[in-house]
């Protein structure tokens, strides 16, 4: 069903494909609300007028008679641990919009009360994490990299209980091209099989992979599809120094685009072992770890599409096999590509990335600082070792071409939401102070170009690195 929707119209053919994956569900009323902060470029790209959406209540959930909003239900692994029944315990679908260029993309609430997906939880956000994600996604998005985007967030007049204080309540009005995760192919192939999965899987490939129908395995072929999707976007999480903080597998997408900025940030100096996570102790999702635990993430979207894959369960497990295997050539393959973009290379050199890798690793070098001074030529300074920099140097500059060496600005930013600087942000803002986050906004919303007055936005935080893991 769809319901027009003043210009807009809420569709819903997720909750139709896959009517037991989802349970009918509003938002809770808001006594109070007010738009603390809306992104009009995205409600722009998605044919929404901003005045209409800070008027008409949208943003935390007021829909039209007739729209039927609903929680979604996933499982997933956290922290390699499966929990069958995690879903939406604090958020809605709104329905999906059509934008102006036939794109398709869900409107998603978060912090809008308890589901009866909620467990324990009380249903709400805080408005500081929710300021974050939505700085986050603009953050990736304006670095290329693909990203689930903050439409909007709005306070709800009410106050949450976080760790025994009381902080503003908020909501985030989330778009992404869809919600599906590697979580929602677990609970399908973990309630029923094999309708729910099949029906997930033909939604999925008709939302994002349209081509795989018409392959001679079409179930194999989105299984490609979303491993070289997750390696591509993986390799643009490292190229540009961001950590997720959370990988488990219902943080994992089916589209390829980043989901649920909790405890992220970009990493200042360069080191594979860093974690911004309080909660991960053991280091599982280290910024160096995270091509690895994306494929273990789609071995387990690879188990829930066996029985679509082959009959026979061996010869399933065989193809699946390869299609994950292959995630790790494809990963190399983007990073590297990446990486000689960064460094000025028309074609990767393996030896010389790795041993630049080696190199920043032994000085923890600034990572966003390091290639911006690598094309102004002043990389040099940033060493305690400068002989091992110009060693390195030298065979960089044997190879480089013109071409790429002038597209490196391009590709490498000058400004990261540094971590401190977030925080900064978000606490004057939770004390009622904005200024500070829209600077950050302005910042990170134009990465590439660098302005005069920003200074501080290009300097190291001075630690401690595991930091902020509100909700
Ligand atoms: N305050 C809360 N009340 C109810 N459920 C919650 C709350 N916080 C988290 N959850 C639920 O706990 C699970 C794991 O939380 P997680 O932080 O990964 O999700 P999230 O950040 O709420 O949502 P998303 O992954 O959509 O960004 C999810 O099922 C989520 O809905």
């Amino acid at each position: 069903m769809s319901t027009a929707l003043g210009t807009p119209t809420l569709e819903d053919t997720y909750a139709q494909a896959v009517p037991d994956l989802v349970v009918p569900w509003a938002a809770a009323p808001v006594r109070d609300p007010q738009v603390v902060v809306l992104d009009e470029e995205l409600a722009a790209e998605l044919g929404l007028d901003p005045e209409t959406l800070r008027t008409s209540g949208l943003l935390v959930g007021r829909v039209p008679e007739g729209v039927r909003t609903v929680a979604q239900a996933y499982s997933g692994h956290q922290f390699g641990m499966f929990q069958p029944r995690l879903g939406d315990g604090r958020a809605v679908l709104l329905g999906e919009i059509v934008a102006p260029d036939g794109t398709r993309h869900d409107l998603h609430l978060k912090g809008s009360g308890r589901t009866p997906f909620a467990r324990g939880g009380d249903g709400k956000a805080a408005l500081g994490p929710m300021l974050r994600e939505y700085a986050m996604g603009a953050a990736m998005h304006a670095l290329g990299v693909p990203t689930s985007r903050g439409l909007a967030v709005s306070t709800t007049g009410e106050k949450v209980d976080r760790d025994g204080g009381a902080l503003p309540g908020a909501i985030l009005a989330r778009v992404a091209s869809s919600h599906l995760r590697v979580g929602t192919f677990q609970y399908a192939a973990a309630h029923e099989e094999p309708t729910p999965v099949r029906a997930l899987a033909d939604h999925a490939i008709a939302r994002h992979y349209p081509h795989a129908a018409d392959a001679d395995e079409p179930y194999l072929e989105l299984y490609r599809c979303v491993v070289d999707a997750q390696a591509s976007l993986v390799a643009q999480w490292l190229l540009v120094g961001f950590v997720h903080g959370v990988m488990n597998t219902d943080n994992t997408t089916i589209s390829g685009e980043t989901i649920d900025y909790g405890p992220c940030a970009f990493i200042d100096g360069y080191d594979p072992t860093t974690v911004f996570s309080s909660i991960d102790h053991a280091g599982r999702y280290a910024f160096g770890h995270q091509p690895m635990i994306a494929r273990w993430n789609l071995a387990r979207l690879g188990e829930c599409l066996l029985p679509l894959i082959d009959a026979d369960s061996d010869t399933a497990i065989e193809k699946a096999t390869t299609v994950v295997q292959s995630f790790t050539q494809s990963y190399d393959g983007y990073f590297a590509d990446g990486m000689a973009a960064k460094i000025g290379l028309a074609e990767p050199d393996y030896q010389l990335i790795a041993d630049l890798l080696a190199l920043l690793g032994t000085e923890k070098t600034d990572w966003t600082t390091f290639f911006r001074a690598l094309s102004q030529g002043t990389a040099r300074d940033l060493f305690l070792d400068r002989e091992a920099f110009d060693s390195w140097a030298a065979r960089r500059d044997a190879l480089t071409d013109p071409a790429a060496v002038a597209a490196m600005d391009r590709v490498n930013p000058v400004y990261i939401p540094r971590n401190h600087l977030v925080d900064e942000a978000l606490t004057a803002a939770e004390a009622g102070d904005l200024a500070p986050f829209h600077e950050l906004l302005d910042v990170v919303r134009r990465p590439f170009d660098e302005r005069p007055g920003l200074e501080r936005w290009t300097e190291p935080g001075t630690g401690p690195f595991v930091t902020y893991c509100g909700t």
